[in-house]
C-alpha cells in the first residue's frame, strides 16, 4: 500500500477581526449555540486582535513535521486544511487532486474519538471529497493517538516543567489537573470502538492517568473547559474554573493546570486557563501553572511520523492503553458501530 501524500487536517482559526464572526458561524451553522455565547466567544478572539494563533502553530508544526519525515526516508508532500477556517479542506483537497495525488494519508489533530474528536474529521473528508468529485483523492485517516508513548511523554515532560515553575512553597502539594473540551453528555454517550459509551471521556480519562503516573504523581483531576451550547443542555463537569474554586475551599494551595484536550496552546487554551482559570487562582491566593501542550515538544512531530511508518508497514501500534485504538478508516466511512 503506497501512499503520494499527507494531509494535515485541523480546526482551523481567524486570522484578523474581519475573520472572527464567519469563522464562528462555519463552528455553529445548525448546532443551536445561543447568540450570547457566540458573542462571549467572539471577545475572546478580539482580545487577542482577532487572531488565533493555531494556523501559525499549525504551520510551525508541519515544518517540523516535514524535517522528520525526510530523516526518516518518507517523501510524503504534506498538504494543510481545516474544517472551519483557510486553508479550507475542501480547497486543499482540490489542489492536492490538481497535483495528481491519488492516495493520501490524513493526520487530524485529535488525539482522540467521539464526535467532535473523530467522527466529525471524517465528515471533513467526506464532505471534502464530495466537493472535488470523481477526481478526489482517497483519504486515509490515521489512528487516535491519545495513548501512543510520545503523546504521553511529551505531556507528562509538560507537567514536570509546570510543578518547577511553582514557588518551592506550594509545589509539593500543588493538584495536578488534567482539562479538556467538555462536549454535550449526549454526545459522549457515543459507543467507542469497544461497544461501551463514554469513548471520549474515557479516552480523556486514561490517557491523563497515563500522564499522571509517568509524571510520577499519585493523584490528579479530569475536568473539562470551553462549554458551549444552551444552558439547559448537560454538558460534561465539573469547569476547570469551578474546580480550582472547589480546590481552593478544601484547602488546596496550588494547581498545574495540564491542557491534556488539545496539542497545540490555541485560543481555547490561552483564554479559558491562561485568563479565567488563572485570574481564578490569583483572585483566590493560589499558586497556578499551566503546563504546554504537546505540539510544541520535538516527540510530537516525531510520532506523527511514526503514525505513518506504523500504517503503511501494517506494524502493531505502540500504545501504552488497552483501551482500542480506533479512527482509522478510509474517505470518512465510519470507523467504528457508533463511531470511533
Ligand atoms: C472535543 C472538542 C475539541 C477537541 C478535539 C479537536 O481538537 O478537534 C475541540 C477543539 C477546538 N475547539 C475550538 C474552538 C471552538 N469550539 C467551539 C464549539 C465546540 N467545540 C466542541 C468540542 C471540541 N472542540 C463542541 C462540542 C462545540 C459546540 C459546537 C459543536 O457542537 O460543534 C466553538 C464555538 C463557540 C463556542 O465555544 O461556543 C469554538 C470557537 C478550537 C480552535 C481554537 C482556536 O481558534 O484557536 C479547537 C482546536
Ligand atoms: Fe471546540
Amino acid at each position: 500500500m503506497s501512499f503520494d501524500a499527507l494531509l494535515f487536517l485541523s480546526f482551523g482559526g481567524p486570522e484578523g477581526p474581519e475573520d472572527v464572526r464567519p469563522f464562528l458561524e462555519n463552528v455553529t451553522r445548525g448546532r443551536g449555540v445561543p447568540p450570547e455565547r457566540l458573542d462571549e466567544v467572539a471577545e475572546h478572539y478580539h482580545h487577542f486582535g482577532g487572531v488565533s494563533p493555531i494556523n501559525r502553530l499549525n504551520r510551525d508544526l508541519i515544518s517540523a513535521l516535514e524535517s522528520e519525515l525526510a530523516a526518516a526516508g518518507l517523501e510524503l508532500p504534506v498538504y494543510f486544511g481545516n474544517r472551519n477556517w483557510h486553508p479550507m479542506v475542501e480547497d486543499t483537497v482540490a489542489r492536492m487532486a490538481d497535483d495528481g495525488v491519488r492516495r493520501a494519508l490524513v493526520f487530524a489533530t485529535s488525539a482522540w474519538g467521539g464526535y467532535s474528536g473523530c467522527k466529525q474529521y471524517h465528515e471533513d473528508i467526506a464532505r471534502a471529497r464530495a466537493a472535488v468529485g470523481e477526481r478526489a483523492p482517497e483519504l486515509v485517516k490515521l489512528r487516535q493517538f491519545y495513548d501512543h508513548p510520545l503523546f504521553v511523554a511529551a505531556n507528562a515532560d509538560a507537567v514536570r516543567r509546570a510543578f518547577a515553575e511553582l514557588g518551592p512553597e506550594v509545589r509539593d502539594e500543588a493538584r495536578l489537573v488534567f482539562t479538556a473540551h467538555s462536549v454535550p453528555l449526549r454526545a459522549d454517550d457515543m459507543e467507542g470502538a469497544d461497544g461501551r459509551p463514554q469513548w471520549y471521556s474515557r479516552q480523556v480519562a486514561e490517557a491523563s492517568r497515563l500522564v499522571a503516573e509517568e509524571a510520577g504523581l499519585d493523584t490528579h483531576d479530569v475536568v473539562w473547559q470551553s462549554r458551549s451550547g444552551p444552558p439547559q443542555v448537560p454538558w460534561l463537569e465539573p469547569d476547570v474554573v469551578d474546580h480550582v474554586e472547589e480546590l481552593h475551599d478544601k484547602g488546596t494551595r496550588a494547581v498545574v493546570v495540564a491542557p491534556i484536550g488539545f496539542v497545540s496552546d490555541h485560543l481555547e487554551v490561552i483564554w479559558d486557563l491562561d485568563n479565567e482559570a488563572r485570574d481564578k487562582a490569583a483572585e483566590l491566593g493560589m499558586g497556578f501553572a499551566r503546563a504546554d501542550t504537546a505540539g510544541t515538544d520535538p516527540r510530537f512531530p516525531k510520532m506523527i511520523t511514526e503514525l505513518i511508518a506504523e500504517h503503511v508497514s501494517g506494524q502493531a501500534p505502540r500504545k501504552l492503553s488497552l483501551l482500542a485504538a480506533a479512527g482509522c478508516s478510509a474517505n470518512g466511512e465510519p470507523c467504528a458501530p457508533g463511531c470511533c
